[in-house]
Formats: structure tokens, sequence, C-alpha cells
């Protein structure tokens, strides 16, 4: 190809797009109003996924692209976010892409975001806890959290990166350092927690087990609604199992092995893959419906409730996972824990027991 020749210059044009230089900064933030009007519309969101090149990052940034909702998508990372970029903008829906690599581009990935989700870090491997993953998880989710203090300030987080009982409050212990937190606008995703309450409440009931729920059969996965409170990781995920909807009753085995697989469905994916990661697919389905719900609850779309852990006074703890109404600021209310029973009163004390230290693990990193 000839050095100045049209087809050179546009693919300089396309390169900048994915690398823009700081000095043209004011001139692509020009253009990337433009293309949102053009192509998304005046009410698209902005949407930035920090981690898009990863396992689930890449599935997300194509259910993302697919949302309606979604006007304009940035997907940064630290490798190959130019190649995934390239790859999902020739997607033809309406979202405009762009693409941004590494730690100088943060910020404009940033840059006027509405809805910030954070899929970025190391997954386990066999054998090991969410909670080993803290040492280099913490400081990803420090530095993402401290370029959201700068560039947007007001967006939504969701933030997915693991262990998510310590993160969430690194990230809320990041912003009020900063003065910008509010509580309403940070969510743990927890959603692939109900997603797999529900799956494993239709199919393994009634496939394992010789069950007195016959009630659910037939029932599409999609319509069940199992409440998991508490948190993410271990004893600290309790689905509650009581308060099933449509309701459904289970024998005591049933709520044992239920709960157990609930909680240890991680686990299982993560021994399946042998030390090839953690759950992507299933992960980036779970946090494309999560993300879809916080941006109907921007729009402003009335009765929008999803489980979340969030800052919260449910308990004692500062910070838990229960049914959140979203709305036009991200948390609206945090609805209280409903009756539990005594399998679920017990089960919760030993979560909170669990939590506590976690949450405090994550202040302590940004306090010390
Ligand atoms: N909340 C949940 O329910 C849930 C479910 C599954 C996985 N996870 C967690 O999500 C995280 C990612 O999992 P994965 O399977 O996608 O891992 P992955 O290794 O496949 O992808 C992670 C991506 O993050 C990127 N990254 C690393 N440091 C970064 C930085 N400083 N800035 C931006 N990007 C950076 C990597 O380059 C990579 O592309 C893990 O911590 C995992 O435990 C959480
Ligand atoms: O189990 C993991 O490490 C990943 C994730 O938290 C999950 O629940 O699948």
């Amino acid at each position: 190809m000839q050095p100045g020749s049209e087809a050179s210059r546009r693919i300089a044009r396309i390169n900048s797009h994915l690398h823009p230089p700081v000095s043209q900064m004011e001139e692509t933030s020009l253009l990337r109003r433009a293309n949102c009007r053009s192509k998304g519309g005046a009410s698209g969101f902005k949407v930035a996924i920090l981690g898009a090149a990863g396992g689930i990052g890449q599935p997300l940034a194509l259910l993302m692209k697919m949302n309606p909702l979604v006007s304009v998508l940035h997907l940064y990372d630290v490798v190959n976010a130019p190649g995934v970029t390239a790859d999902i903008s020739h997607m033809n829906t309406g979202a405009v892409v762009r693409g941004f690599l590494g730690q100088p581009q943060l910020e404009d990935a940033l840059a006027g975001m509405d809805l910030v989700v954070i899929p970025a870090g190391v997954p386990r491997k066999p054998g090991m806890t969410r909670d080993d993953l803290f040492n280099i998880n913490a400081g990803i989710v420090k530095t993402l959290c401290e370029g959201i203090v700068k560039c947007c300030p007001k967006a939504v987080v969701n933030l997915i990166s693991n262990p998510v009982n310590s993160t969430v409050p690194i990230a809320a212990e990041v912003f009020k350092k900063a003065g910008t937190y509010d509580s309403k606008r940070l969510l743990g995703v927890t959603m692939l927690d109900v997603v797999r309450a529900n799956t494993f409440v239709v199919d393994e009931t009634l496939q394992s087990l010789s069950s007195s729920s016959a009630e659910v059969l037939g029932i599409d996965p999609r319509d069940v609604n199992v409440p998991v409170v508490g948190g993410h990781a271990g004893v600290t995920i309790l689905p509650l199992l009581s308060q099933v909807n449509p309701p459904c009753s289970f024998t005591p085995e049933e709520i044992s092995y239920l709960t157990d697989r609930i909680q240890n469905g991680g686990t299982e994916v993560v021994e399946a893959k042998a030390g090839a990661g953690s759950a992507t697919l299933s992960m980036a389905y779970a946090a494309a419906k999560f993300a879809d719900a916080c941006l109907r609850g921007l729009r402003g779309d009335a009765g929008v409730v999803e489980c979340s852990f969030v800052a919260s006074q449910v308990t004692e703890l500062p910070f838990f996972a229960s049914k959140v109404r979203l709305g036009r600021c991200g948390v609206e209310e945090v609805l209280p824990l409903g009756p539990l029973n005594e399998f679920e009163r017990a089960r919760l004390e030993k979560a909170k027991k669990e939590l506590a230290v976690s949450i405090q693990k994550g202040v302590s990193f940004i306090r010390k």
C-alpha cells in the first residue's frame, strides 16, 4: 500500500479510533458524540467494559452490542482490545463500538460513561478459593476505580472481579477517599448465583432426586426466581429456597442438596475447566442480564428488581447481597430479606461470619 494513498489514510483513520492520541482527544470526543447521535439515538446509554478481551469480557461485549439500550460501547483491556473491538464492531446493531488498549487509554475509555462493567482480573484454578485472587485483583480493581473517580464519577458500576465480597468494599473505599462515593451506584454482580439457582431448582431437582417438587415440572427456568442473598463465595452464597417464585416446596434433603450445589456452582465449573479458568459464558449471560436491568432502571422503568451485593442495612454488615430495586440513580431501594426458615437463619449466621472478614479485608486494603 502506498503511503499517503486513500487506503492508507482510511486505515490510519480506523486506527486513530482504536487508539486515539491524546492530542486528538477533543476532536475524537466530538466525533464520538456525533456517532452516538446518528447511530444510537438520544435515549441510548454509554457503557464501558473493563477487561473486555477476557473470557467474560468478550461474550459480554457481544451481548451488550446486541442490547438496544446501548448507544456507545467502550471495550478496554490491557491486551487484545483492538482485535475484539474490530470483531464486535462488524455486528450490524446500533451501538457504536470503540476499543481502548492499556493504562494510557483508560481515561478515554471511561469519559462520560453511564455504566461501567468490570470483569477485569484473574480467574481461579482448581484448588483455589476466590479469596486467593485477592492479591492480584484488589490492585486491578483499585486502579480501575481511580479511573472512574476521574472520568465518570456518576456512572453506575457493576463489579464482577473476584473476590466480590472484598472488591466491592475496595471500590467503595476508593470512591470515599476521592469524595465521589454514592452507595447507590456501586453494585457487586451476584446474578450468576441467581441464574444457577433458577436453573438447578428446575433441572437438577427433577433429574437427580425423586422429587416432591413436581410443581415446577415443565416450568421454563427463566420464569423461576430464587432470591440469593449474602455474598458471592462459598457459604456466603445463601439461596432462599423458601421464597422461590412460583412457590414450591422441597424436602430437607432437597434443600440441603440444592443449597450446596448453588454454593459450589463456581467450583463445579472451575474443576470442569481443569485449569482453563472459571465460568465465562454463563457469567457473561448473567452480567448482560444484570447490566440490562441497571439500564432499564436508569431509563426509569418501574419495578426492576434483582439481587446484588450492595451497601446495605439489611443486616449489621455494611455490605450484603439481597434484592434491590433499580432506578434512575442505581439502587433505589434495598429490599428486606423477608421471612427466613430455621435452616436459612442458621446458614445466614454462617454467611455473615465469613462476609465480615472479607469485607474488612477489602476496606483495610485501601485504608492501610
Ligand atoms: N462475580 C461473578 O459471579 C464472577 C463469575 C465469574 C468470574 N468472575 C471473576 O471475573 C474475573 C475475570 O474472569 P475471566 O474468566 O474473564 O478472566 P480472564 O483472565 O479470561 O479475563 C480477564 C481479563 O482482564 C484483563 N485485565 C487484567 N488486568 C487488567 C487491568 N488492569 N485493566 C483491564 N483489564 C485487565 C485481562 O487482560 C483479561 O483479558 C475473575 O476475577 C473471576 O474470578 C466473577
Ligand atoms: O467460581 C469462580 O471463581 C468464578 C465465579 O465466582 C463463579 O461463581 O463462577
